[in-house]
This record gives structure tokens, C-alpha cells and sequence, in this order.
């Protein structure tokens, strides 16, 4: 179980990244001043574009603060925050928060989000929940994202609104009490993956009304190939839960029809003696 007394004093915001050159700094320059205790962690699949360079530079400026990650190559968003919260779990940090680089979480929600996680196992930063918003989507993007969320929510039975949101905080006793190592989802689908084991656990997952920008500079890396790993792994992850349920309602129908199956035992003991 997480223990809710735990410190939450020692903070980890993990910026996966791939080709965000123009994003990193602006977006590592305003989490500094944000939250200026909290340390900085870039994890860079090998950018073409030098984003890890760029990385580089300003750990050199604030190595106590900004740490990086260099990665062999792209690898997805999953694999790259896993590789993270194991860096931050082994370097003693007890609050992990992911961030995306590209300006759509903005760093100055943040606070709200690890205040939030003082009375909670894991906080979302929530675009679907009131006083949340998305600014400058697609009405196509949008369709997908509230679908997937729709969707997650009616396989799993999960109560969260933004169950695919990216701007999430977790003690790091909630990263223990889950099996990180059990986690295959490359893309996007890491997010839904991590709510639903959390969700699974017994643990309580706080949502907290962010605003949401589209990027201004670069390029989504949204693809069909996340979309149909979510669909795949959701539909999945329904059956077990389907097959969960079922498993409840049958053990406590046993449970209920086991005294009456008892009287009826030793009724038919006592006629079988009588007679
Ligand atoms: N290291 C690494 N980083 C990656 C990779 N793919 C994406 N990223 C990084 O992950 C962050 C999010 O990727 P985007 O491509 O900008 O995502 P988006 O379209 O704005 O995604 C939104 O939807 C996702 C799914 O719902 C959310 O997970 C995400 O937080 C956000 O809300 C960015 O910092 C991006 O550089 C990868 O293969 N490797």
C-alpha cells in the first residue's frame, strides 16, 4: 500500500522529447522558475534536430537542477518515461511528475497538481474535468482524445475523465506499488496504461483542471499506430475487467448460497436420520 505520510519534498519532471530543438528550453526555463526545488529530467530519443545538445547546454548551466537522458534512438513516449521514473525512483526523488516539452502543459499549473497530490496516489492534470480546456485542437483531435478517454472509461470502469492526458504526477511509492516492468505500451497508450494500473491497485487518482495549448512550434508525433495500439490494449484490458466483475458476482452468489445450501444439508441429514 502507498503510504500518504510520505515526504513529497523532492520533486522529478520527466520531459520526454523528440525533435522539440525550438520547445525545450522555453519549457525547461519556465518549469524552473515554477517550480524552482524541482529538478529537471530530459529524456531525448536521439533527436535529429539536437534537441539533446540543447539539453546538454543547460544542464551545464544548472547540473544540480537539469538532468539528461540520452537515448538510443526513438523508442516511444512509454519507454522513454519508464527509463525515467527508474532514473528518478534510483536517485531517491519521491514525487515523479510527466510533462510534455512542446507547450501544451502549461509549468505553471504545476503547483496546483503537487498540491492536489498531498491527499492522493496519482494526479491528473485534467482538460475534461470543470474549470479544464483545450485551446486550439481540431475538432478531429479532439474527437479522438474525449473518444479514447470515453472509450478507456466504458472497457475499464476507470472514473477519470482525462484518462489519456499527459501531465500526471505520481508518489513514487505508486510507481513501487505498480509493476513498471510489466509495461509494454509504446505510444500514448503508456498513459491509459499507467491510470489503469494505479486504478487496478486500489489507488486514488485526483484529477485537477488544467489548460491545454496546441504546440506552436514542431510537429505532434501523434500516429495511427498509437490509435490502434490504445484500441487493442483497452478492448484487452475491458475483458479482463469484464472477467473480474464476472468473478465477483460469482463469488459472492457462493457466498450467499452457501448457508442456504447448508440448512438444506442438514435438513436432508436429519430426514435421511429420522427416516
Ligand atoms: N523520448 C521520446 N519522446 C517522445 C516520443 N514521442 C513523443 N515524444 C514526446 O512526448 C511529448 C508529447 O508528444 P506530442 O507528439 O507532442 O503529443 P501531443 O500530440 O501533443 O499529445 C497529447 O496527447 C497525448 C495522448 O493523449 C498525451 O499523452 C500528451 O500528453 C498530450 O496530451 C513531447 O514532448 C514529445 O517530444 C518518443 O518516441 N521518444
Amino acid at each position: 500500500m502507498v503510504d500518504r505520510s510520505e515526504p513529497t519534498d523532492k520533486v522529478l519532471v520527466i520531459i520526454p522529447t523528440y525533435n522539440e530543438a525550438e520547445n525545450i528550453e522555453p519549457i525547461v526555463t519556465r518549469l524552473r522558475t515554477s517550480v524552482p526545488d524541482a529538478h529537471v529530467l530530459v529524456a531525448d530519443d536521439n533527436s535529429p534536430d539536437g534537441t539533446g545538445d540543447i539539453a546538454d547546454r543547460l544542464h551545464n548551466a544548472d547540473p544540480e537542477h537539469i538532468h539528461v537522458m540520452h537515448r538510443k534512438g526513438k523508442q516511444g513516449l512509454g519507454a522513454a518515461y519508464l527509463a525515467g521514473f527508474h532514473w528518478g525512483l534510483d536517485h531517491g526523488y519521491n514525487v515523479l511528475v510527466e510533462h510534455d516539452a512542446d507547450g501544451s502543459h502549461q509549468p505553471e499549473q504545476l503547483p496546483a497538481i503537487l498540491e492536489a497530490l498531498e491527499d492522493a496516489d496519482m494526479v491528473k492534470g485534467s482538460r475534461y474535468v470543470k474549470g479544464g480546456s483545450v485551446v486550439n485542437w481540431p475538432a478531429s483531435r479532439l474527437l479522438i482524445s474525449r473518444g479514447g478517454s470515453l472509450w478507456t472509461r466504458m472497457c475499464t470502469g476507470m472514473n477519470v475523465k482525462d484518462i489519456t492526458g499527459g501531465f500526471n504526477a505520481f508518489r513514487a511509492s505508486t510507481l513501487r506499488a505498480i509493476d513498471l516492468d510489466e509495461i509494454a505500451s509504446a505510444g500514448y497508450c503508456f498513459q491509459l496504461d499507467l491510470a489503469w494500473r494505479v486504478a487496478k491497485a486500489g489507488l486514488k487518482i485526483v484529477e485537477v483542471p488544467i489548460e491545454f495549448i496546441e504546440r506552436e512550434r514542431g510537429e505532434s508525433k501523434m500516429s495511427k499506430d498509437i490509435v490502434t495500439e490504445a484500441l487493442i490494449r483497452t478492448t484487452l484490458w475491458g475483458a479482463e475487467f469484464r472477467a473480474q466483475q464476472a468473478k465477483g458476482l460469482a463469488v459472492k452468489g457462493l457466498e450467499k448460497a452457501a448457508p442456504v445450501i447448508k440448512q438444506a444439508k442438514q435438513k436432508a441429514d436429519k430426514a435421511r436420520k429420522d427416516a
